[in-house]
């Protein structure tokens, strides 16, 4: 357990940035990947498999959690950590974002969100105080600020009415955050793709002041290029102290575009969810082992990777777990996907403190132009 919350930057290649987030259950080095486990649980995974592929930090979800269990009575249990037996750093976000792409008939005032959940059609409602308050009773080590974000493409009046109306909940939920050593809170920079947007944005939140900021409102279907236009303009007027969070990126490419541009922390739920849609992502690209091509193939997915799928089994084993929907080829294909994802972004850091991300980016790339997965 750390005392204080606090984000070391170690060193720059370029743009992109080494760094050290210190938390109250330990310290996660930068850039960052984040497995999400929506549900108190990494998806076909065990907290201890998690750990082993090297992730830091665990991500969950404010809205999941208070629909169930409910946030009440994880706070009884002793919070996320204990419940969900991780003891490493949790962030957890905010719910306005998964309300606005889950829940049934939802409502938007000055005030929160009124809902129906998705499970039972049952009606609840968010604020930024009341979201703050669902962290802090999940003790989570990071909670994000309660904002609206707005579906993409959009006029951008409507990009600037969700960013304003998000800045003034930003303040809310700093009003309603429990300061306490260890723990931070991120403001969530809003702005759509539009370079003024943001520019305020940030100005409106570095003016409340928070222990981090994510950059929210991208990966809702905008693209690569737009999203990365977005981020050349938003990261160098974002403060350089502070932990910078690309909040649902990404493909493996997006992660390396997005930290050459000043990125730290990402979360997605990408790795995993392709582990039970039988995708694999290798260095070489995806393999999709619904394909015949693999039935009879000997070799492991990536001859290169030291996961426990690569070490133990073949393709052509995984196809038959694919084919035959074993529980195991959920397993392995969800193991093998998020420790390659901590293995690109460990080669990320490092190749930060040696200075040579440049041939880092142009060897991640040409890898994946020949082919041959
Ligand atoms: C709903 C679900 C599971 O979350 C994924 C995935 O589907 C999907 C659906 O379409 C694609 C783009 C392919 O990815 O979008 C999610 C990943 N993009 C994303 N996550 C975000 C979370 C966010 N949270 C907050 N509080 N504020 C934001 O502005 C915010 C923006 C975000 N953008």
């Amino acid at each position: 357990m750390t005392d204080t919350f606090k984000f070391e930057l170690l060193g720059t290649d370029g743009k992109a940035r080494r760094g050290r987030v210190h938390t109250a259950h330990g310290a996660i080095n930068t850039p960052a990947f984040m497995p999400v486990g929506t549900a108190a649980t990494v998806k076909a995974m065990m907290p201890e498999s998690v750990a082993e592929t090297g992730a830091e930090i665990l991500l969950g979800n404010t809205y999941h959690l208070m629909l169930r269990p409910g946030a009440e009575r994880i706070e009884k249990l002793g919070g996320l950590h204990k419940f969900m037996n991780w003891d490493k750093p949790i962030l957890t976000d905010s719910g306005g974002f998964q309300v606005m792409s889950l829940a049934q008939l939802r409502k938007i005032t000055e005030d929160g969100v009124r809902f129906r959940s998705h499970i039972d059609g049952a009606y609840y409602d968010l604020t930024p105080e009341s979201s703050t308050e669902i962290q802090r009773q999940l003790d989570a080590d990071i909670t994000m600020c309660f904002d609206e974000c707005p579906a993409l493409p959009a006029p951008k009046e409507r990009v600037n009415e969700a960013m304003q109306l998000s800045m003034r909940w930003a303040r809310r939920s700093r009003e309603a955050f429990t300061h306490r050593p260890g723990y931070g809170q991120f403001g969530i920079v809003q702005g759509g793709t539009e370079k003024d947007l943001r520019e305020e944005s940030v100005e409106k939140l570095t003016e409340i002041g928070f222990e981090g900021y994510a950059i929210g409102g991208l990966a809702v279907g905008e693209g690569q290029e737009l999203m990365f236009s977005t981020l050349d303009f938003t990261t160098p007027v974002m403060p350089t102290d502070k932990p910078r969070y690309l909040m649902g990126v990404g493909k493996p490419d997006d992660l390396v575009g997005a930290v050459a541009r000043g990125v730290d922390m990402f979360d997605c739920v990408l790795p995993s969810r392709s582990g039970r849609t039988a995708e694999a992502w290798t260095r070489r690209g995806s393999v999709n082992l619904r394909n015949a091509r693999h039935k009879d193939d000997p070799r492991p997915l990536d001859e290169n990777c030291t996961c426990p799928c690569c070490k133990n089994y073949s393709r052509a084993y995984l196809y038959h777990l694919t084919k035959t929907k074993e529980i195991l080829g959920l397993m392995l294909l969800t193991w093998h996907n998020l420790h390659y994802y901590q293995e690109l972004m460990a080669g990320m850091r490092t190749a930060i403190e040696e200075e040579t991300f440049d041939k880092f980016v142009v060897d991640f790339h040409a890898l994946r132009e020949q082919g041959d997965i």
